[in-house]
């Protein structure tokens, strides 16, 4: 069998010192090249800091990383990423933040002068996708919230990245918008199979788009559970009014809230 393409082993993570918070512990898990995952858990235990340590801005206090065979140990110009509050540069017009990874990453940045009329269409088709044709030259502060979102998507994945890490890229956003970009990010993901982790809090979002869901415990956070989707892709969002895919809702959210519920036990007096 084909090694995982992201390896995370026995991880931990304490901010701040040996008196720190602890965010991680004992976190184990592999990734299949192609696969989507979702990442779900309680507020609070760790989603974001798992992010981080895979893409490589944070080094882990024990544990390694490993990507496509190396280990981990600065920032990762093969992932492309989205969170939550999406961090458009506001001096730059939407097109050219889309554009920047292509001006960053290795190979592109060889071959933008040269290709950079094919680059910007592949941009421009990108933002055309998320519903910002029109939207190019403006800049960031001009657009709504929702709008830098999308925008901030397409930066993620203007430069293929082999591997996709989404930190709730579609937390802000319209219930109508975000179903929207869920189609966009499984298409985008049927035509170019990156490996994608997808944190999120929305347990429909998570069932809807991967192949196999992760519950983290609460902090320090740990893998302890996982369930897989069975349905096969193309998926509608039909589906997620049939009575299989909210059981499986309902399951995940059963297991949540029991490691919510273990938290507040050992938390009592
Ligand atoms: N830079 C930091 N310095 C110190 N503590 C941090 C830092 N970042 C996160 N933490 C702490 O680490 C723990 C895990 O935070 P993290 O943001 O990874 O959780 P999360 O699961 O993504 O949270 P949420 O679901 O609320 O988005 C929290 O207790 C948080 O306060």
């Amino acid at each position: 069998m084909a090694a995982p393409f992201l390896q995370i082993d026995g991880v931990a993570m304490r901010y701040g010192g040996v008196e720190g918070t602890l965010a991680l512990s004992g976190t184990s898990l592999d990734v299949a090249e192609g696969e989507f995952v979702a990442v779900v858990g309680p507020s609070g235990c760790g989603k974001s800091t798992l992010m981080r340590l895979v893409t490589g801005l944070w080094p882990p206090t024990e544990g390694t990383v490993i990507v496509d065979g190396r280990e981990v140990a600065g920032p990762l110009s093969i992932a492309g990423m989205a969170f939550q509050n999406p961090t458009l540069l506001p001096w730059r017009s939407i097109l050219d933040n889309v554009m920047l990874p292509l001006e960053v990453v290795q190979p592109h940045r060889r071959e933008l002068r040269a290709k950079r009329g094919s680059y910007e269409r592949h941009a421009r088709a990108l933002l055309r996708l998320v519903g910002l044709e029109g939207f190019e030259a403006k800049f960031p502060w001009q657009l709504s919230g929702g709008m830098q979102q999308r925008a901030s998507l397409c930066r993620a994945l203007v430069h293929d990245p082999r591997l996709l890490m989404l930190d709730e890229p579609f937390g802000a956003l319209d219930v109508f918008t975000r179903e929207d970009l869920w189609d966009v990010l499984q298409d985008v993901w049927l035509a170019k199979k990156p490996t994608v982790v997808l944190v999120t809090h929305d347990l429909k979002e998570a069932v809807y788009l991967s192949d196999r869901v992760l519950i983290m415990s609460a902090r320090p956070g740990r893998i302890i559970a996982e369930r897989r989707v069975p349905y096969p892709r193309p998926r509608r969002l039909d589906l997620t009014y049939e009575a299989g895919f909210q059981a499986i809702v309902h399951e995940l959210r059963d297991r949540i809230s029991d490691a919510r519920r273990a938290v507040e036990a050992s938390d009592a007096p």
